[in-house]
C-alpha cells in the first residue's frame, strides 16, 4: 500500500464533520467548528457553496488552523484551487467536480483525495483505480442538508469493504443511532452535517458521535 493510501486509513475514520455555511453564520463559524473538534471530530470538511473568495480563503485558512491544533484532518470540498492556495492535507470531490486525475495532477501525490459515490460500489471501484484515497457512499437516510440525493443501504458498505482496500465514509441523515448500524456493516467514518451543526450544544452532539468510536 501507498504510504498516501496509508495514511488515508489512519486519518478518514471517526467522526467526519462538514460544514455549513447556513448552521454556522458569522460570527460563530469558527466557534462552532472549534466546538465540533473539541467533541471529538477527527475529520472536519469546509463545504462553502458560496462565490465569497474572500470569506471562503479565510475560513479555510482558520479551519486548517485550529485542525491542526486539535489533530485533526481537514478536507475542502468541491475546490482544488483553495485546497491546493492553502496547502490543505485532503480534497473531496464529487462525480460533478474536478476528476480525481485533474485533482492529482493540480494537487501532486501527497494530498488525500475523497470521492462521492452515491449507491455505487462501481463508481467506487472506479475511483479506487483512478487514484481516490477514501470513498463516500449515501446518502443513508434523508438528509435535510441535501435534500435532492439517491439512497444507498448498509449491504453497500459491506459490499464495499470487501472490493474495495480503501477507507469508506458514511453520509446522508446520520444520527448517532442510525451511526452506530452504519459501522457495524463496516463504514470507517461518519459524516454528519445537521445532526453536529444544527445542534443547541455542537460539542455535545459531536460527542454522541465520537463516543460511537470508542
Ligand atoms: C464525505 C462527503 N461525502 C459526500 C459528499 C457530497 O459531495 P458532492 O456529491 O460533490 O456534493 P456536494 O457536497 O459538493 O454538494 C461530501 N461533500 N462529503
Ligand atoms: C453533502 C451530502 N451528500 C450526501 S448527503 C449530504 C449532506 C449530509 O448532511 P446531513 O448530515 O445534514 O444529512
Ligand atoms: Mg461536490
Amino acid at each position: 500500500m501507498s504510504e498516501r493510501r496509508a495514511r488515508a486509513h489512519a486519518l478518514i475514520r471517526g467522526l467526519y464533520a462538514i460544514t455549513d455555511a447556513a448552521l454556522m453564520p458569522p460570527p460563530a463559524f469558527a466557534a462552532r467548528a472549534e466546538a465540533a473538534l473539541r467533541g471529538g471530530a477527527q475529520v472536519l470538511q469546509y463545504r462553502d457553496k458560496s462565490n465569497d473568495h474572500d470569506r471562503r480563503g479565510r475560513e479555510a485558512v482558520g479551519l486548517l488552523s485550529l485542525c491542526r491544533q486539535y489533530g485533526a484532518t481537514l478536507v475542502i470540498n468541491d475546490d482544488v484551487h483553495l485546497a491546493r492556495n492553502i496547502g490543505a492535507p485532503a480534497v473531496h470531490i464529487g462525480q460533478g467536480d474536478t476528476s480525481v486525475q485533474e485533482a492529482r495532477a493540480l494537487l501532486g501525490p501527497e494530498i488525500i483525495i475523497g470521492v462521492t459515490c452515491h449507491n455505487s460500489l462501481e463508481l467506487a471501484i472506479a475511483a479506487q483505480l483512478a487514484g481516490a484515497d477514501y470513498v463516500a457512499f449515501g446518502a443513508f437516510h434523508p438528509s435535510p442538508s441535501k435534500p435532492d440525493t439517491v439512497l444507498a443501504t448498509p449491504d453497500l458498505l459491506r459490499a464495499a469493504k470487501k472490493q474495495l482496500s480503501l477507507p469508506v465514509v458514511a453520509i446522508g441523515g446520520i444520527t448517532p443511532q442510525t451511526g452506530s448500524f452504519l459501522l457495524r456493516a463496516g463504514a470507517d467514518a461518519l459524516a454528519v452535517i445537521s445532526g453536529v451543526f444544527a445542534a443547541p450544544d455542537v460539542e455535545a452532539a459531536a460527542r454522541r458521535y465520537a463516543r460511537l468510536f470508542g
